[in-house]
């Protein structure tokens, strides 16, 4: 039995068509990454998966049980642990504290240990802060750990958010974008740290837009293009899929070559340049209209969750 699987989700948004039947399976330990021109439906299948959306139709099962309907912390319960594109760090909580908040699900302690210090609250704070030191060690966090989590460069602020992500000791990790915004050197530090979190048994889905990241760590890679699945498969084979290199790069295959040496630019993407949905072509062509539309209800989303959900933030 998968780990994940993903069973022909549908998810509209009153007539816009957001994710259009896309059907995918992760293995144990296994990296998938879901690719896709801007407003491609990514995002959107990280949210269905994790509780934040709710799916129009499809299944999604965890280990063969049902998630959907979950709420974000539930599924968070199972073992689902996600970083978002736009970090969602406690700014004013310093970095120990940030990846503490992601420990807390472990810790048994009742409000009343809480409120009496007992010998038992004292003993799992103690160990919740030595699991943070642990995965801000795992990360190789450089900065200031007991400082104030927004004085972090950007690089260590996404270190962090993983850390956070790892101290909940998922068995699936989801990770939006994560070299977005990182330089070189950090790129392959990243690489690095996605191998790294294999090898300790973890599966991982990875969206990111850094095709030489892709290639080179994707056990498997699913391509969307509008919603819809267009590939499924290794990466030497969907680098080579006509309706791939069609769809996704505007026919020019060399487009999908390793870019990381060509800009460490934020969302160095082929696919981003190459689709013209730059931000300021807005109402150009469909994929720029998508993009803009997709920024504005990201920042929606973001408002309505952070307030609706609470503790979602760490979920
Ligand atoms: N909360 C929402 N309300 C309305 N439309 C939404 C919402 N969330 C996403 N969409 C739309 O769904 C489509 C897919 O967006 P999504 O953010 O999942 O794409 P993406 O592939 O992750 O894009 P990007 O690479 O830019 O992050 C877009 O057209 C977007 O505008």
């Amino acid at each position: 039995m998968s780990l994940l699987s993903v069973a022909d989700l549908r998810l509209t948004f009153g007539g816009l068509v957001a994710i259009d039947g896309l059907s995918f399976s992760v293995d144990e330990a296994e990296i998938v990454s879901v690719i896709g021109p801007n407003g491609a439906g990514k995002t959107s299948a990280f949210n269905c998966v994790t509780g934040f959306y709710r799916p129009t139709s499809g299944r999604i099962t965890l280990r063969g049980r049902d998630l959907p309907g979950m709420r974000p912390s539930a599924v968070a319960g199972l073992g689902v642990a996600r970083t978002f594109q736009n970090l969602r760090l406690f700014g004013e909580l310093s970095v120990l504290d940030n990846v503490r908040a992601g420990s807390h699900l472990w810790l048994r302690q009742s409000v009343l240990d809480a409120l009496l210090h007992t010998p038992r609250y004292r003993r799992s704070e103690r160990e919740c802060t030595e699991q943070a030191h642990h995965w801000l060690d795992f990360v190789g966090l450089r900065g200031d750990r007991y400082g104030q989590a927004r004085h972090l460069p950007y690089g260590e602020q996404r270190r962090t958010e993983i850390a956070r992500a790892l101290a909940r000791r998922p068995d699936l990790l989801l990770l939006d974008e994560p070299a977005a915004g990182l330089n070189h050197g950090e790129k392959a530090e990243m690489l690095d740290l996605i191998r790294r979190i294999q090898a300790l048994g973890v599966a991982i889905v990875l969206i990111e837009h850094d095709m030489g990241l892709v290639m080179e760590v994707s056990d498997r890679v699913v391509v969307l293009n509008f919603g819809r699945e267009i590939a499924d498969g290794r990466p030497e084979d969907v680098r080579r899929d006509p309706a791939v290199i069609e769809a996704y790069l505007g026919g020019d295959p060399t487009a999908m070559r390793d870019e990381t040496d060509e800009s460490d630019g934020k969302d160095g993407s082929a696919t981003a340049r190459k689709d013209g949905a730059g931000e300021d072509d807005e109402g150009e062509d469909e994929g720029a209209g998508r993009e803009t539309a997709g920024r504005e209800n990201e920042q929606r989303e973001t408002a309505g969750k952070d307030s609706a959900a609470g503790g979602d933030a760490d979920a």
